[in-house]
């Protein structure tokens, strides 16, 4: 299933937040989202999983989810929203209740996504035993068990410090490359975006406007830390978005 954006444009009060956003998020591609902050990211995300409809445009989905999807659009955040009481694996049984899954499915689903994660020998673990990182490879889990047909993921590796960060972007490269999914991946952090991104969409300040598409044809498997291809990419990024922050900033001091 492919998501599409035509001609979102939302305010909020009288604050115009996005102009005119039109975006393809095609299957098995990863789209990251990168812009100054307050230019409607996160708002673009909500509109994409239907918690929120834009004053304009539509966001629509063109094909079918997979036949086994419990939830089309899925979300991960920065904060992993785990419940504390709950095991690792209880915490993702959560998600499969009330789909009337047989026991045995269910057990299959919670195996796999355990396995995919690496959090096999944390089955029985609770959130409190756990690092920041794993924490978050039990949301990632939880996220992939409903098989979704998209990942909506707002700044989910932020709360993370940069060595922890580092490894669980090697973990959705490699969840990533054994069985594509599709994701739109909001950050700030721009070698994130280059890492993980098939295209990154360059949002202008406030009100939100797409100011570039930047495509990233490497493999995410040969993404390595210090390419000297990716670092290019992160520079052309940068610019774009120094150009963004500086009058944004500009306008703030002239108001
Ligand atoms: N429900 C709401 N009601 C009123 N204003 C809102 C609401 N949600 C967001 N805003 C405002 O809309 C603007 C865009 O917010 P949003 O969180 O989408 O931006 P963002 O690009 O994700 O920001 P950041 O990078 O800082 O997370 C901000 O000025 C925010 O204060």
């Amino acid at each position: 299933m492919d998501l599409k954006l035509q001609n979102i444009s939302h305010r909020y009060g009288k604050m115009e937040i996005l102009r005119d956003i039109s975006l393809d998020i095609p299957q098995g591609q990863i789209v990251c989202l990168i812009g100054p902050s307050g230019c409607g990211k996160s708002t673009l995300l909500r509109f994409l999983g239907g918690l929120e409809r834009p004053d304009s445009g539509e966001v629509l989905q063109v094909g079918r989810p997979p036949a086994d999807c419990l939830n089309p659009l899925t979300y991960v955040f920065q904060h992993f929203a785990l419940l504390p009481w709950r095991t690792v694996e209880g915490n993702i049984r959560l998600v499969l209740e009330d789909h009337g899954l047989r026991r045995s499915e269910m057990d299959a689903i919670v195996s796999d996504v355990l396995e995919r994660t690496r959090l096999t020998d944390f089955r029985t673990a609770l959130p409190k035993q756990l690092s920041g990182g794993m924490r978050q490879r039990v949301a990632i889990s939880r996220a992939l068990a409903v098989r979704p047909a998209v990942m909506l993921m707002d700044e989910p590796l932020s709360a993370l410090d940069s060595q922890t960060r580092e490894l669980l972007m090697d973990d959705l490269i490699s969840l990533w490359t054994r069985q594509p999914f599709t994701s739109v991946y909001v950050t700030h952090n721009l070698n994130e975006a280059v890492r993980l991104g098939h295209r990154v969409v360059v949002l202008s300040r406030r009100p939100g406007r797409i100011r570039e598409v930047v495509d990233i044809d490497i493999p995410l498997a040969e993404r390595h830390l210090g390419d000297a291809l990716l670092e290019e990419k992160q520079k052309q990024l940068w610019e774009l978005m120094r150009e963004e922050a500086m009058a944004a900033d500009k306008e703030l001091t002239d108001v």
